[in-house]
């Protein structure tokens, strides 16, 4: 497009003074694009009455609107009229130097004017339009893309397992969108796939935001954005979709003074690190002397005394009336209070209604006031465009999704347009093309949407089709649709849904919907498995990652005498690993040395004299033998806290000695010692002080932390994701969702599993093998993974399980790989048939590795197994439980799986189901 707009940098400083200090009459001449307003004179609104605007017609729109005078003084604030179809890069490289700055595709401009009139022709819209316009539907359709490709990285191994090698390298394009398992998953590419289940409900941390990553044009850098407004909006390429309109952003208004990098900017002094105080306008950060002079008495808050009557960076709403800490301190409570108040309730400082966009409209402010006291307002206002549907009250940014059910019937705004949130199904709710996602939505909430049919949606949920008497049903009328929308991270009415005149109307509809939600939204996950198959690891796992305060102080106390108790068991195991090693080289030094028989010296002293390699002095042996003493005694834990502080030197001088060092080198040989032991010994000296304080990983790794004869218990809800903090809590479901993590000892499953019957209302078993046991023993010389099989076998078929879901996590990998290269997996008797094809090379070429093909192997015997005694499928994945991650995608594949069976249910139970016509979903 031709741009004749005026360079900025040429607009010269006395022009822009001119056009300050113009308030003359009315010229007599025409101005074709330029006319200063006053209030009084002009019937400005008239001119943008939403009703005489048509769809497609380019118009004039004048923006805000004030009074000479505060034009003159006051609206040098930081309003800028930009045509949108302008770069907006002109705006900025000038906003330093002039306050107002007018930019127009024309070439004659009043810098008085806040009005320009835009005549755009056809043909100059046009090329630009088209360009972005492609790049709306291109960034429609990738947001739309993850919504195939989300999976559950689950294993389905039900096919052979031949075949699924096969296929499975096809998956590593789809690999890349999926957020499940992404870092963790020790399994490259080649293991998910066909095996895959493929889950068709997109899941609320999948969609949506690969807008922005797709969006960022780089023709066109958006350098002029609102401030405020998340940045996953679709910026400036969805506006120029909408093209013809004219625009008013906020420009943050320039300090007047800077000093050097993070110094006050009043007295220069300071640097970074100083603590300062932010003027809500213009940035300026002053240090405690200086705040209260260059603020003053802040009659609209934290504002530096020039820009008290601007209005402030969009960007900082948020901080209104937060207080900071230095103002509390150079204040007292009622100065702050009175501050904070006013910073919050001047006018000055309220979202300017312009700032809204409706349907394509600037709002007026008593369609703000409207929007903002109505019922059920929409959360978060920001400067920004946003779609409404009167009709149901369905609210949304420009081109998304909705992501509220506000009060219908609210007169705010445009008409929307079918456009509105860029849909592409050709199913329309209220003129409205919705998006993928809603209509599969409306599909699994039993709407017929067979033949582009237009439907009208009514606040309450009832809708019809266009054209048609009837209702034919409500949407949210059935049981799990709520659920399902959370999953698809759509809107559902809230609590109350106000009608026309704005009275509370409890439908029972809604009312029953939210009884059942109620009711599902603490979900139980049993966490079970055999000894040391890694339960408590996956636990402290879960604490950690979800609780803002994983251990009170007290367990903490617990838990620091339960590390320093292990740590001199493993130095005891050390110990008694030394003395064995002394012996042996003591038995070859005599075999060796016959030589020195034949000395004269002293008979019975010569054992006591020779030095081995793991000999150590008179004062460690004493400090060893009384260690192994009090272990063999099982007094261990008696001896604390006086322990730690009497033998804290002697430890160190112990684990410095040579002898330890020699033993410590060959710890692999110490059957007993577990091999989270390394992990303390390494920093024993640090871990047996008085005041030492575990850290959250030394706890992880601890053993016997989790009461190994009692239940335990955690509820948790997954965090919100950064995507979806924008959107309210309210609306989003997820975030309601709450679980319950029980982890069952293996002690109190045995035979006769007591507890079992406890767990009647449990959502599903997650039951934890450690692959590594594939060649242990139990003390009567059993197989351990033998013995897990059968612990697995005894809860799968407890009647009390038999309608849940089993989740499988085949813990333990890391060890598994390492150990699969030297011991064979055929160690274990149920592994007898394995027989890998093993590339000699072991290049990164996309060829399993040993340990993936073990992996694989030990998931399908399982599947195997489970499917022959249930009939039923079994989830499988793999973890390595001392990774954060691994965990997490481990417990948010239950969580998945949870709410997939929620569905399946729901949608057995309604009459509708979409299975029969999807066949990718959930078949096997
Ligand atoms: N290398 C490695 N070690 C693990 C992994 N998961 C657990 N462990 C270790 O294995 C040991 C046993 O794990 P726990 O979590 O205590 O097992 P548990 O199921 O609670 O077993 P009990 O407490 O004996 O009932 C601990 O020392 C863990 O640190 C893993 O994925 N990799
Ligand atoms: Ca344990």
């Amino acid at each position: 497009m031709p741009m004749k707009t005026k360079n900025p940098d040429s607009i010269r400083e006395d022009e822009c003074l001119f056009a300050v200090e113009y308030d003359g009459p009315p010229l007599s001449y025409d101005i074709p694009r330029a006319v200063p307003i006053n209030m009084e004179r002009i019937p400005v609104a008239a001119v943008v009455s939403p009703v005489c605007i048509s769809d497609n017609m380019s118009f004039p729109v004048i923006q805000p609107i004030m009074s000479v005078d505060s034009l003159s003084k006051k609206f040098l604030r930081d309003m800028v009229v930009v045509p949108s179809s302008v770069s907006p890069t002109s705006v900025i490289g000038n906003c330093g130097t002039s306050d107002l700055e007018l930019v127009s595709d024309s070439t004659t401009v009043s810098p008085t004017s806040v009005i320009v009139f835009e005549e755009q022709t056809e043909e100059e819209g046009g090329a630009d339009c088209e360009l972005s316009s492609s790049n709306c539907e291109l960034s429609g359709e990738l947001s739309e893309e993850p919504v195939h490709h989300q999976e559950l990285r689950t294993l389905d191994f039900c096919d052979s397992f031949e075949q699924s090698r096969v296929s499975s390298v096809r998956s590593k394009e789809e690999k890349e969108s999926l957020d499940l398992n992404e870092s963790s998953n020790p399994l490259p590419d080649w293991e998910s796939n066909e095996s895959v289940v493929s889950m068709d409900y997109p899941s609320s941390r999948v969609t949506g935001d690969c807008v922005s990553e797709t969006n960022g044009d780089s023709k066109k850098q958006p350098v002029v954005t609102f401030l405020g407004i998340a940045s996953d909006d679709g910026g400036f390429e969805e506006e120029d979709c909408n093209q013809k309109r004219v625009r008013v952003v906020p420009v943050k208004k320039q300090p007047q003074t800077k000093g050097k990098k993070g110094s006050c900017y009043r007295c220069f002094k300071g640097s970074r690190f100083t603590e300062k105080e932010v003027c809500l306008v213009c940035d300026a950060k002053y240090c405690s002397s200086c705040v209260l002079r260059a603020m003053g008495s802040m009659p609209e808050g934290r504002k530096c005394v020039t820009c008290i009557g601007f209005p402030i960076d969009e960007s900082k709403r948020g901080c209104l009336g937060k207080c900071s800490r230095m103002l509390k301190r150079l204040l007292n409570d009622l100065e702050v209070k009175q501050i904070m108040k006013t910073e919050r309730f001047c006018e000055a400082n309220q979202l300017p209604a312009e700032y809204v966009y409706v349907n394509g409209q600037p709002l007026y402010p008593e369609e703000l006031v409207t929007l903002q006291t109505c019922s059920n307002p929409p959360k978060k206002l920001k400067p920004g465009d946003y779609w409404y549907d009167k009709v149901s009250g369905l609210w949304g940014k420009e081109g998304e999704k909705p992501y509220q059910i506000i009060s219908p019937h609210l007169n705010v705004g445009g008409p929307i347009s079918a456009e509105a949130s860029n849909g592409n199904t050709q199913v329309f709710i209220n003129g409205r093309e919705i998006t993928k996602v809603e209509l599969r939505m409306l599909q699994l909430a039993g709407v017929q949407c067979a033949g582009n049919p237009h439907f009208w949606v009514n606040e309450d949920g009832s809708y019809q089709e266009e054209g048609q008497k009837n209702t034919k049903g409500y949407i949210w009328g059935k049981a799990g649709t709520k659920l399902l929308c959370a999953v698809l991270s759509l809107p559902v009415p809230s609590k109350s849904i106000s009608n026309a005149s704005g009275e509370l109307l409890h439908s029972a509809n809604s009312r029953s919907i939210l009884d059942h939600l109620e009711h599902r939204t603490l979900q139980k996950i049993l966490l079970v498995g055999s000894r040391g198959s890694g339960t408590s690891t996956i636990f402290k796992q879960a604490k950690i990652l979800y609780k803002d305060i994983p251990f009170l102080e007290d367990e903490r106390e617990n838990i620091k005498v339960i590390i320093q108790t292990n740590v001199y068991g493993y130095l005891g195991m050390l110990l008694e690993g030394r003395e064995r090693f002394e012996e042996e080289a003591l038995g070859v030094t005599n075999t060796k040395q016959p030589a020195i028989e034949d000395s004269p010296a002293d008979e019975g002293d010569t054992k006591g004299n020779i030095k081995t390699l793991y000999s150590i002095g008179p004062r460690l042996k004493a400090f060893s033998d009384w260690l192994l003493k009090t272990m063999a005694a099982g007094n261990l834990g008696v001896i604390f806290p006086a322990a730690t502080r009497e033998y804290a030197p002697l430890v160190e001088e112990l684990w410095r000695d040579t002898a330890i060092q020699a033993t410590y080198k060959r710890r692999s040989e110490l059957g007993l010692l577990p091999s989270v032991a390394s992990y303390f010994l390494e920093r024993a000296i640090d871990v047996l002080t008085p005041d030492y304080e575990p850290s959250d990983l030394d706890i992880l790794y601890a053993e016997g932390v989790t009461s190994s004869s009692g239940l335990a218990c955690l509820d948790f809800s997954f965090p919100q994701t950064a995507a979806e903090e924008n959107l309210d809590p309210s609306d989003h479901l997820d975030s309601l969702l709450r679980y319950q993590l029980i982890r069952v000892p293996s002690r109190g499953l045995g035979e006769n599993c007591k507890w079992i019957d406890m767990f009647e209302d449990v959502g599903m078993v997650v039951f934890v093998v450690s692959m590594s046991d594939y060649d242990q023993v139990s003390e009567d010389g059993t197989n351990k993974m033998l013995l897990t099989k059968k612990l697995f076998e005894s809860i799968i078929t407890h009647p009390i399980f038999e309608h849940m879901d089993f989740l499988l996590i085949l813990n333990k990998y890391d060890l598994l790989e390492e150990k699969v290269e030297r011991v064979p997996l055929t160690r274990c008797e149920w592994f007898q048939d394995f027989n890998p094809v093993v590339s000699r090379h072991r290049s990164n070429n996309g060829n399993p590795t040993l340990g993936q093909l073990a992996f694989h192997y030990m998931a399908v015997k399982f599947k195997r197994f489970y499917s022959s005694l249930t009939g039923k499928k079994l989830f499988v994945s793999s973890s390595k439980s001392l990774e954060p991650n691994s965990v997490d995608s481990s417990l948010k594949l239950a969580m998945e799986i949870l709410k997939w069976s929620e569905e399946r249910t729901n949608i057995c139970l309604s009459d509708y189901s979409m299975y029969s016509n999807e066949p990718s979903s959930f078949s096997n």
